[in-house]
């Protein structure tokens, strides 16, 4: 079975490479052709993945219909501000009725589009079959073969499970639940939460309140996806409580290090300049305050960093806003 991974950042590669050891024909599409022949003379992703070697069997290409061809499943792991455009200059590569598989995490922000609705956007009338991959999973540990966990989300039981027969491995188990929408919501919302975590630390606020964010961000979480239409339990699960706590407690997070900075005393426009790599819970940020207000559902922890963020405002003075809001039942 030939797999194309879709984008060749950390994450891409990282699947990648658990796919190529496993056995399977795998190849990796990039958008630069420097990351392409490291990866194919000397098995690195030294741009987006520095220091790790990478499987042999693993071949990159900037080719669309090169990496497409003769491929059974499409794992999309470009940012997900760029997947529509990206899902339109792939269109004419997919088969009909192409298996795509979303591992990256964000919502859209001009439409405040989920990726499932994006993929259906452009692809509807090819029948994709569409699954989402998430859960608490750093790149540089996957490609160590440290052992982790994800869930896959995918309407169809059957697929589901045969799909999970391929993708997992001994150091990548992967689990099936049927809420797609919960396990895109929770690894798009978590990275919100990542990034308070990391302001809270960042202004040395220490245990207690981080455990305050993770408890009630994921409060927040659960209510928010219920409203779209996720399952409350979901979000108990890896795709929503274990990236969570994954992002908001361990530094290797892009997330939570803008959070650190944050509350630092950097500006955002700073710390974005110095990044190559993407952290998708700033633009969510935006999308997910903004279709909150739209549906009415109550997110203090998500208004209160979209005001830090956009609006300049003093994170101590956010914390104290919530800190300070009418008490209520647990
Ligand atoms: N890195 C991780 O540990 C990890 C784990 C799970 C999920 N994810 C998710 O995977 C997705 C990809 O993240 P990553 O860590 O692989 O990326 P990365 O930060 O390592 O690299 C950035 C990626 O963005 C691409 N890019 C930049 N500008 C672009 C454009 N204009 N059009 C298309 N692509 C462009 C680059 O080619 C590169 O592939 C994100 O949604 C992220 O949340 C990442
Ligand atoms: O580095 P982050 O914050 O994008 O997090 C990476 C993954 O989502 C962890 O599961």
């Amino acid at each position: 079975m030939k797999i194309a991974v879709i984008g060749a950042g950390a994450w891409g590669t990282a699947l990648a490479n658990v796919f190529s050891q496993k056995g399977l024909e795998t190849c990796i599409w990039a958008r630069e052709s420097g990351v392409t022949a490291k990866i194919n003379k000397d098995h690195e992703n030294s741009w987006y993945l520095p220091g790790i070697r990478l499987d042999e069997g693993l071949h990159a290409s900037v080719d669309m219909a090169r990496v497409c061809d003769g491929a059974e499943a499409f794992v999309w792991v470009v940012p997900t501000q760029f997947t529509r455009h990206a899902l339109e200059q792939f269109r004419p590569h997919f088969p009909h009725k192409p298996t795509i598989i979303c591992a990256n995490k964000g919502i859209e922000l001009k439409t405040l589009r989920t990726m499932s609705e994006v993929v259906d956007d452009v692809l509807s009338d090819m029948k994709p079959r569409f699954a989402m991959l998430s859960g608490p999973s750093f790149a540089s540990e996957v490609c160590r073969n440290i052992p982790t966990t994800v869930t896959l989300g995918c309407s169809s039981e059957r697929r589901g499970k045969k799909l999970q027969e391929i993708l997992s491995s001994e150091s990548f188990r992967v689990y099936t639940n049927t809420d797609y929408r919960g396990v895109e919501l929770g690894g798009a919302l978590k990275n919100i939460m990542a990034i308070a975590a990391g302001v809270s630390d960042g202004l040395n606020f220490g245990s207690n309140a981080r455990a305050a964010l993770i408890t009630r961000g994921l409060e927040e979480m659960s209510r928010f996806g219920e409203k779209m239409g996720a399952r409350k339990a979901t979000f108990r699960g890896l795709s929503g409580l274990g990236d969570l706590v994954l992002t908001c407690t361990g530094d290797a997070s892009r997330n939570r290090q803008v959070g650190l900075k944050l509350g630092q005393g950097r500006k955002l426009v700073d710390i974005l300049d110095e990044m190559r790599s993407v952290a998708e819970g700033v633009k969510t940020t935006e999308a997910v305050y903004t279709l909150a207000k739209q549906k009415g559902v109550s997110m203090p922890i998500t208004e209160q960093l979209y005001q830090v963020l956009y609006e300049d405002k003093d994170p101590r003075e956010a914390v104290t806003e919530l800190m300070t809001r009418e008490l209520r039942d647990e």
